[in-house]
């Protein structure tokens, strides 16, 4: 079956253009683009995409799937239609789950699992060490041949920078990106909301940005040391970006990532016992939101992921103090990003694109994140004029963890397109 998608703006960051135009899909491929196609076969499906931005499906460089062994918050399948939904058309897995990512036979699991599952292009991430503990080097080569994309260690920082040093070089050595969740272990203590005014006010521990800058200063280090492709996960801090900043003019390989909740959301917004206000990086001041913003729209910040960390009700029930850290994000993510930055003049439509899609394909070495013809047809549709109010009843994700429940944002995605298949359409 042909899929026509018809009077669309179509926004290409693979050949720079932003045009109304009509894309013509077959066998799963982009195989015309043009200002007017006429087909006129039967077997035809078309899809009017007046108003709406046409995009290359966006991609998620930090997911948690949960699965294996944490199916009670989310599973591949819960969270590829959660994917789908939220228009992104390929998600990376972080290797947090239990057991961790840490061998070639758990990896294969969830590959396998998501080409029978998953509504999305499922990639996994494998860990750095062994279950995460930071002792010695998980099977990082095995894991790389047997389709890892990355490594990471997210959920902490792995603290002996010898060890890191040696991960570092063997990922250089096979070419993939390490995905770095910088915070220093020893710094933050039993932290639970960032340092400052609102940790006093609800009398908790605070993180301050030196739990997140000590280590991003560490790992640039490292990179330019080892030459490795660095890519900084869920940065938080306007002294992260600085460091981004002045690392890319020396030309250390780095990469980074800013999510929707630390460029919508200060520290001032917590709603005193709300635990879906905890996440890591915690939520901080309106000066570092500013940075991160600018970060983006200076392209200093490559890449929006959305650190997708659902949680079961019982746990987010706890104590501000006891809950676990972790929102979810992959149905709000667009929204948030046409709200906050595309209509506040922070990026252009076409910066979108890059930061959602083009971006993140070049960080982990995918061909894809453009519309260009005889490219696969991940594509997704969006209309950025919509207002939704944001209801998570309606999440195909089991996480229902987000300090967005019942906010009205802008920018609703229309449908979802997967090697040519439409996965999502809204009603
Ligand atoms: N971000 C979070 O607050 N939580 C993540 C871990 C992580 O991304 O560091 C999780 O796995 O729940
Ligand atoms: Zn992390
Ligand atoms: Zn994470």
């Amino acid at each position: 079956m042909k899929l026509l998608i018809k009077n669309g703006r179509v926004i290409d960051p693979g050949c720079k253009q932003d045009e109304v135009m009509d894309l013509l899909v077959e066998n799963g491929r982009i195989v015309k683009k043009e200002t007017q196609i006429k087909e006129c076969e039967k077997e035809l499906n078309v899809i009017d995409a007046k108003g709406c931005f046409v995009m290359p499906g966006f991609i998620d460089l930090h997911v948690h799937l949960r699965e294996p062994g944490l199916e009670h918050k989310e599973t591949i399948a819960t969270g590829a239609r959660a994917a789908a939904r939220g228009g992104f058309t390929t998600i990376c897995a972080m290797p947090n789950t239990k057991p961790v990512i840490d061998n070639v036979d758990r990896l294969r699991f969830v590959l396998n699992k998501s080409e029978q599952v998953a509504a999305v292009h499922v990639c996994q991430v494998g860990a750095v060490t062994v279950s995460q503990m930071g002792e010695e080097l998980a099977d990082i080569e095995g894991m790389v041949k047997a389709g890892a994309v990355a490594i990471s260690e997210d959920g902490k920082s792995v603290m002996n920078v010898r060890l890191y040093e040696e991960a570092m070089s063997l990922a250089q050595t096979l070419d993939i990106p390490v995905l770095a969740h910088c915070e220093d272990k020893n710094l933050v203590g039993a932290g639970v909301l960032n340092k400052g005014k609102k940790s006093e006010e609800l009398r908790v521990d605070g993180i301050s940005n030196l739990v997140e800058d000590i280590i991003v200063a560490r790992d640039i280090m490292l990179a330019k040391e080892t030459k490795v492709k660095l890519h900084l996960c869920h940065c938080s801090t306007k002294d992260s970006v600085l460091m981004v900043e002045e690392a890319k003019k020396k030309g250390i390989l780095v990469t980074a990532e800013v999510c929707p909740h630390h460029f919508s959301l200060t520290e001032d917004d917590i709603v005193e016992g709300d635990t879906n206000y905890k996440m890591n990086p915690p939520l901080r001041t309106k000066e570092d939101v500013e940075a991160l913003k600018l970060g983006l729209k200076n392209n200093i910040m490559d890449v929006i992921a959305t650190d997708h960390a659902p949680h079961h009700k019982s746990e987010k029930a706890l104590s501000m103090k006891d809950a676990p850290f972790g929102i979810v994000g992959l149905e709000t993510a667009a929204a948030l990003t046409i709200t906050e930055l595309v209509e506040k003049g922070y990026l252009t439509p076409m910066q979108m694109a890059e930061k959602l899609s083009f971006n993140p394909a070049k960080v982990i070495g995918l061909d894809k994140g453009t519309l260009e013809v005889g490219k696969t047809a991940d594509i997704t549709i969006l209309n950025p004029d919509r207002e939704w109010t944001v209801d998570t009843e309606e999440f195909a994700s089991l996480g229902k963890n987000t300090p967005f429940a019942g906010k009205k944002l802008r920018g609703q995605i229309m449908a979802t397109i997967v090697d040519g298949e439409v996965v999502y359409r809204h009603k």
